[in-house]
């Protein structure tokens, strides 16, 4: 690794070239790629075509049947000659797109990790830790641990632990997908500092990268390498048509207000080693960023005011407005007697229940039967029956006699065992197999273990055990098991007091007959259940697009509400209520690059509950139904789960096959529903279309398909949310 920092603390040779040869007939890929010393070199290309296997095979995570990786004399990977050095022993340092940091740890004790891992002091490893957290402007999250980080924070966390490995090599990959839109240029500078004299690669479909952070280009199509050369030449001369031929390259739209600086698309693409492009704004035209500002803020207001936010920027942000107003809640405790009514709701419990009683409560019978004396019957035989006397009949709910030697009890399904019997014999394994008078004889040809039909006392549940646990919801089996433990009375969390008001003059009630050109108000139906799922109460409001109603609804707001949900008149229409009425205030209203919920708005609105107007977190979602109920789930479920205590708080995640090819436009992070098949692969349910709720309901799974992705055929892999 080449010095860049005096304060570097490992060793630091100098930078080598990497060269690779990939002939894989399977995966269609067939490339040569040479990586001059110190220089970073841009992959760029559509997807599928080969720029995985090139950084999976550089990485040693892959190894195709003909290949060759070598940094400097050092071959890491020879087919030929059998070389193979494992990936964690490769001094490669790889940053994903979405990179895992560990979550039990520091940030610091991520990046600590490598070096630990390598055999380094755990005073060194920290140092060195600390040092490349304020290399990559992170210095100050060294104690937080990775969930309370924001996209771009965990980004560049990941990037000082890669490049706390000592890398030969520095390998990114689509580095800022994943990073929330105004954070992205000044982490992109960073980058661009910090590879500076390393050997590095970096796959992206984002020209600003290729400008501010590459040396070199290659382009790849269908698994070749079609044109490569100095950033400058590649794309040079041949801009536009360059660019026009690329249409999976994110570049600047030629629309652009002639005010918005683009990221260096204007500038010589090229950079001189040693130099630190300004990506933001140097050569940019139009007016430069005023001095009197912080240049972050000046940032900021320029990337939402021209860029749509992306999905986790949207989502961090409505977390911090929203995440406040329920902190201080607290928590209340409330008689198990009024859960029953169900005014709670289902709530989630603030505290561990513990059991009063054991469960059962006392030692009963599984049968309908005689209750006996195991010993009584011990040599009874199919020829030799045992006769036993019967007594007086158990029926539940009583309490018997002890149970004298060589009798037998009728018993019922959970009456009390009698004292001294230890066995129940069901009714039609006796002979006469029925139950008979008091007096009579009842014979038994078999004998019968100890404990046989016996529910023991406590055998669901001890007195003292933990019922349910803080921080489940309070479903019906935990809630009835409340009740088998003698539980009377449970800490809650308090439940969150959402408005949801749904806009639209053409909205009818549920229910309601429809007058002509109205539709049922689905959204004040479906996100109000999705609200309470998450514990909130939820007070409905119906308005028709009219700015007064709006007002009127806001100005009758119930004291203690904590949150307003909208629904509907955010985007472009020439009625769009939401907008003109908070878009004066302290809500933003924009567009969030996914699809459905691509219009939103966030912010606080005054309501008028007391004299001065109390500010609270406005959140406003698209009007269509499944626009609606998918920004939900994107944007407000995980800070009312977490709000709740709900553990997990997110949805089951998990990474699945898709059973069929699906198309996505590239610059949005699409959400199409989905369900499993019969051989656990995804299929997909309905269209893209944000008014097919019913296709919503038939389907079980969200399915995540990030920008950048333009189609993904079957066999691909996509991350699905569990919704149903
Ligand atoms: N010229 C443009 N038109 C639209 C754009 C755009 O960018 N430019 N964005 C489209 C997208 S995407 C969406 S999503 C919607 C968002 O619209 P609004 O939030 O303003 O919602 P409305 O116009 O009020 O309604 C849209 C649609 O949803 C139905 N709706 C609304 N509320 C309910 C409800 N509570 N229950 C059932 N259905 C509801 C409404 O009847 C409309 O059909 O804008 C696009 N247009
Ligand atoms: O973004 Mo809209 O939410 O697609 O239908």
């Amino acid at each position: 690794m080449t010095p860049r920092s005096p304060a570097a603390p490992s060793g630091s040779p100098a930078a080598s070239a990497l060269v690779v040869t990939i002939d894989d007939a399977g995966r269609d890929v067939r490339l040569d790629v040479t990586v001059a010393a110190g220089r970073t070199l841009a992959v760029v290309g559509p997807n599928g075509a080969g720029k995985s296997t090139l950084l999976q095979t550089v990485a040693g995570l892959y190894v195709p049947p003909v290949a060759r990786v070598a940094v400097g004399e050092r071959a890491l990977t020879d087919t030929a000659t059998g070389v193979l050095v494992p990936a964690h022993r490769r001094a490669v340092g790889l940053l994903e797109q979405r990179p895992v940091l560990f979550g039990h740890l520091t940030c610091t004790g991520n990046v600590a990790f490598g070096p630990r891992s390598a055999g380094t002091s755990r005073r060194t490893a920290r140092t060195e830790a600390h040092h490349w957290l304020d290399v990559v402007g992170a210095g100050t999250l060294a104690r937080r641990r990775p969930g309370s980080l924001s996209g771009g924070q965990a980004q560049r966390v990941a990037l000082a632990r890669a490049l706390a490995a000592a890398p030969d090599v520095v390998l990114l990959d689509e580095p800022f997908v994943a990073v929330d839109q105004p954070s992205v240029p000044r982490l992109r500078r960073v980058v661009a500092d910090v590879l500076r004299g390393l050997t590095a690669v970096v796959v992206t479909h984002d020209l600003d990268d290729v400008l501010a952070l590459a040396d070199d280009v290659v382009v790849i199509e269908r698994g070749r390498a079609v044109d490569q050369g100095p950033v400058r030449a590649v794309l040079g001369a041949r801009h536009s048509a360059f660019l026009a031929g690329m249409p999976w390259l994110d570049v600047a739209d030629p629309h652009d207000p002639p005010h918005r600086p683009r990221h260096g698309a204007a500038t010589t693409p090229d950079r001189a080693p040693g130099t630190i492009v300004d990506v933001t704004d140097s050569h940019a035209p139009g007016p430069q960023p005023s001095a009197a500002r912080p240049a972050h803020e000046q940032e900021d207001e320029q990337e939402h005011v021209d860029r749509p936010r992306t999905v986790a920027d949207h989502a961090d942000r409505v977390a911090a407005l929203v995440e406040p107003a329920l902190a201080t809640r607290g928590d209340e405790v409330v008689a198990v007697a009024d859960l029953l009514t169900g005014a709670h709701g289902s709530p989630v419990l603030a505290r561990d229940a513990v059991a009063a009683l054991p469960s059962p409560v006392f030692e009963n019978s599984q049968m309908d039967g005689y209750a006996l004396r195991a010993a009584d019957v011990a040599g009874a035989t199919p020829d030799r029956p045992v006769a036993l006397r019967v007594v007086d009949p158990v029926p539940a709910g009583t309490v018997p006699a002890p149970l004298e030697p060589d009798t037998a009890a009728p018993i019922m399904t959970g009456a009390p065992v009698p004292a001294g019997a230890d066995v129940v014999l069901r009714v039609e394994d006796a002979d006469p197999a029925r139950f008979v008078d008091p007096g009579s004889v009842v014979r038994v040809r078999d004998p019968l273990a100890p404990g046989t039909y016996v529910r023991p006392t406590g055998s669901d549940l001890a007195a003292g055990d933990v019922v349910v646990r803080a921080g489940e919801r309070l479903g019906p089996a935990r809630l009835g098991a409340l009740v088998a433990a003698g539980v009377a009375e449970v800490a809650v969390r308090r439940a969150p007091h959402v408005l949801l008001v749904s806009t639209g003059s053409e909205l009818a009630p549920a229910g309601a007959s429809l007058g002509p050109a109205q539709v049922p108000d689905v959204n004040g139906a479906a996100l109000a259940a999705a609200l309470r799922e998450v514990g909130a109460r939820v007070t409905t409001a119906v308005v028709p697009d009219d700015d007064d109603a709006l007002a009127r609804a806001l100005a009758d707001v119930p004291a203690d509400v904590d949150v307003v949900v909208t629904s509907g008149g955010v985007s472009a229409g020439a009625y769009e209520v939401v907008r003109q009425t908070l878009g004066a205030g302290d809500v933003w209203f924009g567009h969030v690059a996914m699809q459905p919920g691509g219009p939103q708005g966030a912010g606080t609105v005054r309501v008028a509950a007391d004299a001065e107007g109390t500010a609270v977190p406005v959140v406003a979602f698209p009007g269509n139904p499944v626009s609606a109920l998918v920004s939900f789930e994107t944007f407000l479920r995980p800070v009312l789960a977490r709000a709740a205590g709900l553990v997990p708080a997110e949805r089951r995640r998990w990474t699945a096959t898709l059973a069929e090819p699906l198309d996505s436009p590239p610059h949005l992070h699409q959400v199409r529903r989905g369900a499993l098949d019969a051989d656990g692969r995804v299929v997909l349910v309905g269209g893209p279309g944000s008014h097919l709720v019913a296709r919503y309901a038939a389907a079980t799974l969200l399915v995540q398909v990030p920008v950048g992705v333009r189609r993904l055929e079957a066999g691909d892999e996509v991350e699905v949310w569990e919704i149903a």
